[in-house]
């Protein structure tokens, strides 16, 4: 019996017998020939037709030298320009490049595939628009970053990390000749920092600005200010006024600004720029035909396993990327298609599982870029981190579940506030986006598991993250370079109450004084790339003498991937095997003992063993491995800092370490009520141990956490016993008066 429909089929069928028949899915783009489009640039309006004759990249314009191309062009690299050459962006090149250098501020839209990512950062390099200056390009997400790079770089025929590099949080690969600079934009928001003129930069590219991540608004309110500073057409006051001598001197090369998107509220961006030229770039290299349900699934694990298993028996090859809101619902599809595929028959090609999602390791997100062996299809489980940007060279088909997890910042009446992260229907934006990773090598087919009606009737695009995230972090950052929430000219101002509690967060770790100004407390924090809460315990352990426990804590919590594994089928094995690891005072501790004894497996077991040693203590070795590397780094910025990393408070010191922690985790306590559960000392919610906590099944007087989670209820998660009396002497009950 076959377990999905043949929705494929029965759209042929219906095609055929159009009245007769439904078809289970409706195809919204007519040109489904495997055609590809006409191409034509469109500059306010008109349409340029392109007459440039492309040239090879490695010959560029400028006559810079390009000693990093390769002597002897290898078939790959022809193919690759081949591929360039026929992008459609290309036969606009030239109209491009006129209009980039005609004016300060570009706003680009094209569509998902056009090659707008990785060939204006070109453009602009081989005609020179960037002088000797780096052209910076932004992405809202890492994997974007790094994979848009190695793409990029191998156009030009050069290794990562010279001519084109990039820099994400805890990675960074640049040299002095780096020009063009995939990056976060985390981390250009950060070089505001020690450069707040970003005068290295002579042409800053924000890419799919239309997710408008908290970053990327911070980003775009600053380079209108910047722009004004270094083209020398501002008028009046303004941050950058304080940019003095040596600082102003440095940047007087003109600042050009490209805001791009397939998918933005052009009109928005363009106003606020005050009338900034909007460019669209028309046309799709390959035909990407969308087929939408007839009714509405209501569990869509089941349905996107159903489609995939439809596509993998009856289409021709190609890989599926497969939309999903979260980790869970992966972890759940990944073992229904390896149970399923073990079913079918010899004849079918194999089924390769692919994971991607941000707290998965780097490297791991890394394995889908691959190439798909023979006979092999590969199915990609993607949480939106593969939504944007990128291109997963296979993929030829797409299934998107409709749904995403969004964060939101809960700040009312919660103390310190806390982020919530909820399963909620897609955009139009979003959606187009998905369907957008088909289509990017052929001809490409995208699955909706929604009605077409369910499409109409989505918002158009995300609201801001700066109307819905804790703003603590970047707040401390803009206090570094004299700014603030309240005064940026910004695309749409942050929520008070999201305000006031960073504000009040600030305060409470002494980063800022009463009259919101910046500390020489907060400056210190604000030079790690860590949430406020725990750059503030790594400063308290200079003092306490134990930095290089509390480096260790910290580092593991900043990893992307969790440490302990977690399944419902091994509780009771999983539980024994954290005995060993357990510290008594709760989850910091218990950190910090794990990954010391995976430090001493190190020096004895080979590899193999050190994984196997993982894997029999259910704990997960990437987040060891990452972890060990956040700490590289964080022990260098120790050393600028005059922070001793190496101080050890060592046996019978676990008390020191706890303290750090809550000058960090201050706002984030709370007192045993005599139900059982916890209410915050800095708020009104009541919430429990979460159960995955060393902590869970034992009542200690005074907690202090990590987060709060919302599920049916607030947990909270990453909790250690803490002592009542330090907790007054930190200030945190006064604050509860107050
Ligand atoms: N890593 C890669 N491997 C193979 N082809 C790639 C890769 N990266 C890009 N390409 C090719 O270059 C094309 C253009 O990609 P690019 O990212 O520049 O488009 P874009 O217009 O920025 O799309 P989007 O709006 O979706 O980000 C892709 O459609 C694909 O054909």
């Amino acid at each position: 019996m076959r377990l999905y429909r043949n929705h494929l089929q029965q759209k042929q069928e219906e095609k055929k017998k159009q009245k007769r028949y439904s078809a289970p899915w409706v195809d919204i783009d007519s040109e489904d020939d495997g055609r590809p489009r006409k191409t034509s640039v469109k500059i306010n309006g008109t349409a340029i037709n392109g007459h440039h004759k492309a040239t090879s990249p490695s010959h560029n314009e400028s006559g810079r030298a390009t000693s990093d191309a390769p002597t002897a062009t290898s078939s790959k690299h022809a193919a690759i320009q081949e591929q360039r050459l026929n992008l459609p962006i290309t036969k606009g090149k030239d109209a491009l490049i006129r209009e980039f250098r005609e004016n300060d501020v570009t706003v680009l839209l094209g569509e998902t595939g056009s090659g707008k990512t990785t060939q204006v950062p070109q453009y602009l390099l081989e005609s020179n628009l960037a002088g000797n200056d780096t052209i910076a390009v932004t992405q809202p997400r890492k994997v974007a970053a790094t994979s848009l790079a190695a793409r990029v770089a191998a156009e030009q025929g050069v290794k990562i990390g010279t001519l084109v590099g990039y820099s994400v949080r805890f990675d960074e690969r640049c040299g002095s000749d780096t020009r063009i600079k995939y990056m976060t934009d985390g981390m250009i928001v950060r070089e505001l920092m020690s450069d707040p003129l970003l005068s290295k930069y002579s042409v800053v590219i924000v890419d799919e600005a239309h997710e408008r991540s908290l970053r990327t608004d911070l980003l775009i309110s600053n380079l209108k200010v910047i722009q004004r500073q270094r083209n020398g057409n501002g008028t009046g006051e303004n941050n950058y006024s304080k940019a003095k001598g040596k600082e102003k001197e440095k940047a007087t090369n003109p600042l050009k600004i490209i805001i791009m998107s397939a998918t933005l509220d052009a009109e928005k961006f363009a106003k606020f720029f005050s009338g900034a030229k909007v460019i669209y770039v028309q046309g799709r290299q390959h035909p990407v035909t969308i087929y939408h349900s007839l009714q509405s699934q209501t569990d869509y694990v089941d349905s996107a396993m159903r489609t995939f298993f439809q596509i993998h028996t009856d289409q021709p090859p190609g890989d599926v990327l497969i939309f999903l809101p979260g980790q869970e619902d992966i972890e759940g599809l990944e073992k229904s298609v390896e149970l399923f595929a073990k079913q079918l028959p010899q004849a079918c090609m194999e089924v390769l599982i692919c994971t991607m999602y941000a707290s998965q390791a780097p490297g791991q997100n890394a394995k889908v870029f691959n190439a798909t062996p023979p006979n092999t299809r590969k199915c990609i489980l993607a949480t939106n981190i593969a939504e944007t940007s990128i291109t997963i060279p296979g993929v030829k088909y797409v299934i998107d579940t409709g749904k995403c997890k969004e964060k939101r910042y809960l700040a009312r009446n919660t103390g310190g506030g806390f982020d919530t992260l909820m399963t909620r229907d897609i955009t139009k934006s979003s959606a187009m986006q998905r369907a957008g990773r088909a289509g990017r090598e052929g001809a490409g087919f995208c699955f909706r598991l929604y009605t077409e009606d369910a499409f109409k009737a989505m918002k158009p695009s995300a609201e801001p993250e700066i109307l819905r995230c804790g703003l603590a972090s970047s707040l401390l950052q803009l206090k570094c370079i004299d700014q603030d929430l309240e005064s940026l000219d910004l695309m749409d101002e942050p929520d008070r109450d999201s305000l006031i509690s960073a504000l009040k967060t600030l305060f409470l770790l002494g980063a800022i004084n009463q009259k919101k100004e910046l500390t020489p407390l907060g400056r210190e924090m604000a030079a790690f790339p860590l949430e406020p809460v725990y750059s503030r315990a790594v400063v308290a352990s200079k003092e306490l003498g134990c930095t290089s426990e509390v480096l260790i804590i910290v580092s593991v919590l900043s990893a992307s991937s969790k440490l302990f594994t977690d399944s419902s089928e091994h509780r009771d094995a999983i539980s024994e095997s954290r005995r060993k690891f357990r510290h008594s005072s709760g989850d910091h501790l218990t950190i910090l003992n794990v990954y010391k004894a995976y430090q001493d497996i190190t020096k004895s077991e080979s590899k193999s063993g050190r994984k196997a040693w993982c894997k029999k203590h259910f704990l997960n070795e990437r987040a060891l491995l990452e972890a060990g590397e956040i700490r590289e780094q964080l022990v260098g910025t120790c050393q600028r800092a005059g922070i001793d990393p190496k101080a050890e408070g060592g046996e019978g010191k676990e008390e020191e370490v706890i303290k750090s922690l809550a000058h960090g985790l201050v706002a984030n306590t709370a007192f045993l009520q005599p139900d059982g559960s916890y209410k915050q000392v800095m708020g009104q919610s009541v919430v429990k141990i979460h159960p995955s906590s060393t902590l869970s099944e034992r009542k200690t007087p005074t907690i202090m956490y990590d987060e709060l989670v919302y599920t049916n209820q607030i947990y909270a998660r990453g909790v250690t016993s803490i002592n009542k009396g330090f907790l007054a002497g930190l200030g945190a009950l006064s604050q509860r008066q107050a």
